[in-house]
């Protein structure tokens, strides 16, 4: 199932609204390492956001519930997260409540793509075309959950993709110089992971919260 989920993992819970509930555990049939972690046509450019260096753009026309993709890393368990670093944290996110992902753009671009969507600019823009879930999987008779991303409104060919972070973001936000509303959202159909994917990438899953 799915379930709304914030970012990075240090900071309280927002109250967004929930998405509209799927209650089916998706079984996984294949369940292992990949690289190929998103959709496809998805690419690095620089951001149109002055300041905010590289974002994720999409080459193809997307709609809203399409799944973007995992977002992957190295998982630090919540008893090691005093050794994350300021700038990891600004490519952490919250899979579970004992686990973080502190994702990797330079050594793994592929695998770790999710870490370039960029906030939305403030003020002025159309706010964020892309929000963050839980997506929880039923391996082996054990529960995992992953950090993913799904697309909140269409977004056109060749438009940059943006996320809010969350609220527990603002420290990172302020370090870099930027600012953001508090944003909720709401999201209709979504599409499974495992009908855009070939494989699922266990790498990036955590054993979820009981
Ligand atoms: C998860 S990373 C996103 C990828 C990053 N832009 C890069 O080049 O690697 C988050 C960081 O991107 C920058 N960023 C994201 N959204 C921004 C915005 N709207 N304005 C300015 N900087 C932003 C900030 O430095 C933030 O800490």
């Amino acid at each position: 199932g799915y379930k709304e989920a914030s970012k990075p993992a240090s900071l309280e819970k927002e109250p967004a609204s929930k998405p509209e509930s799927q209650d089916q555990t998706p079984a996984v049939q294949d369940f292992r390492y990949s690289n190929v972690t998103s959709r496809e046509g998805l690419e690095a450019r620089p951001s149109s956001v002055p300041g905010a260096a590289i974002g994720l753009f999409t080459t193809k026309a997307l709609k809203a519930g399409d799944f973007l993709g995992f977002y992957c890393g190295r998982m630090v368990p919540v008893e090691k997260q005093d050794e994350v670093t300021d700038d990891e944290w600004k490519y952490a996110a919250a899979v579970t409540k004992r686990m973080t992902v502190v994702a990797d753009t330079i050594n793994y671009p592929e695998r770790d793509k999710m870490a370039l969507v960029n906030e939305a600019p403030y003020p002025g823009g159309k706010g964020p075309n892309v929000v963050a879930l839980t997506y929880d999987v039923l391996h082996q008779g054990q529960k995992f959950s992953a950090f993913t991303y799904f697309v909140l409104r269409g977004v056109k060919a060749d438009g940059e993709l943006f996320v809010y972070y969350g609220i527990g973001y603002d420290v990172v936000r302020k370090k870099a110089g930027y600012t953001q509303p508090v944003r909720f959202a709401r999201l209709g159909m979504k599409e499974n992971p495992q009908s855009v994917l070939e494989t699922i990438p266990s790498n990036c899953f955590a054993e979820a919260d009981s």
